[in-house]
């Protein structure tokens, strides 16, 4: 049994790695200005652009959607700026929690959704790269722990009550695993987890409506944002998918 736990484990990472290395080698190009995503899965692509950064001498500069994307940018010795410094980003490159056909994303899983969404809306291109399992025909399908959204603290309850009376479902008020009491985002803020996945839900009315409620800081819904997502197979190749009202150029 812990054979086999560990074969499935190996094979998530290894699509989650080959995903990286063939997005990262398609975008990345020399003197650009990067976002650098969140979560497990960036982290293969970081290797991936130190790599190439390295062995060909490119220059980019780097810009963190997190701390620990930051970090990451120290780690591998990349250069790192800032959106005050470089508010255009030639591209962002980021993990997701589930992506539907269209390439609608939901993101937050690890909590840190407002920066990212915010370095992504200054790049000219989202890149997403995720294993297999992210790979879904609408936002629910397989992702089940909600959609996360980041709010100001002093009013998480009246937000989750207002939620669940206009739209159904429940949230919750994400806690933290290794600290007492809610899991405190980046920015200082809360995290709240509302379990209503719908496929028939307009995420992009929904998405409005929701961050029009003041104390909404942002959602985890990134609606026609992503132009390519990348996504690691079993099998070893990787499946690359495009919005579709963006013309492909490259295969
Ligand atoms: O808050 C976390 C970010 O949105 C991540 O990009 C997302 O959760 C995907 O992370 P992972 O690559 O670990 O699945």
């Amino acid at each position: 049994m812990i054979f086999f736990r560990k074969i499935s484990t190996m094979s998530l990472e290894s699509a989650k790695k080959v995903a990286s290395i063939k997005a990262v080698d398609a975008f990345l190009k020399s003197n650009s200005v990067i976002g650098i995503g969140s979560g497990s899965t960036i982290v293969y692509a970081v290797e991936r652009i130190a790599e190439l950064v390295k062995n060909h001498h490119w220059k980019i500069q780097c810009v963190p959607t997190s701390f620990q994307a930051k970090q990451l940018i120290h780690k591998y010795d990349l250069p790192l700026t800032d959106l005050e410094a470089n508010p255009e980003l030639d591209l962002c490159i980021d993990g997701a929690d589930e992506v539907d056909d269209n390439l609608n994303l939901i993101k937050g899983g690890g909590g840190c959704l407002l920066q990212e969404k915010i370095v992504a809306s200054c790049a000219k291109t989202l890149v997403i790269v995720a294993d297999y399992t992210k790979n879904s025909t609408y936002l629910g399908e397989q992702y089940k722990k909600g959609i996360p959204i980041e709010v100001v603290p002093m009013c998480y309850l009246p937000i989750i009550k207002k939620i669940q009376e206009n739209f159904g479902g429940t949230v919750t008020l994400r806690m933290a695993q290794s600290k007492a009491g809610p899991v405190i985002t980046d920015n200082g803020n809360f995290i709240i987890d509302w379990f209503v996945l719908d496929p028939k839900f307009n995420w992009e009315k929904l998405n409005t409506e929701l961050l029009l409620m003041p104390g909404v800081v942002e959602t985890g819904l990134f609606i026609n944002m992503a132009f390519k997502a990348y996504f690691g197979l079993p099998d070893g190749s990787v499946k690359i998918q495009v919005r579709k009202d963006q013309y492909e150029d490259e295969a």
